[in-house]
């Protein structure tokens, strides 16, 4: 799975394997998360947590770099979404109010477009 930041307000992952494989952008390195014991849940913040706090909270980059040959990989996500008319908001933000449809729009333009996502950049105030 490609670089990206969760679209959600958050999501959390079960993973059931053994394999690993998930890493995550930090400080421009790419960082192994380590599976944890069996039935570990781990919580990643999405990109409307990080515009309903005005980027108090990130959204964090992450990818899937199984390795071939490495067994079976099984993770289990939910993702946690605004309701489509919500309309997500923080004063003194860098990003306009927006509605949680609006993104999801921009969204799907945008793969269809350039193939990827460019997220909350888009709803940068001039
Ligand atoms: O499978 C994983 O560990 C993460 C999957 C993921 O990042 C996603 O579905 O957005
Ligand atoms: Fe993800």
């Amino acid at each position: 799975m490609e670089a990206h930041t969760d679209s959600s307000v958050l999501s959390v992952i079960g993973q059931e394997d053994l394999v690993g494989g998930l890493q995550v952008l930090h400080d421009g390195a790419w960082r192994d998360v380590a599976p944890g014991a069996p039935g570990t849940l781990l919580v990643n913040l999405g990109d409307m947590a990080r515009a309903i706090s005005g980027d108090a909270w990130r959204s964090v980059r992450h990818r899937v770099a199984a390795s071939r040959g490495a067994g079976a990989r099984l993770s289990l996500c939910y993702f946690a979404f605004p309701r489509d008319v919500a309309v997500i908001a923080c004063d003194g933000s860098r990003y306009r109010p927006f509605t949680h449809a609006e993104f999801r729009e921009q969204v799907k333009a945008d793969i269809k477009a350039t193939g990827s996502k460019i997220g909350l950049e888009r709803f940068l105030r001039h």
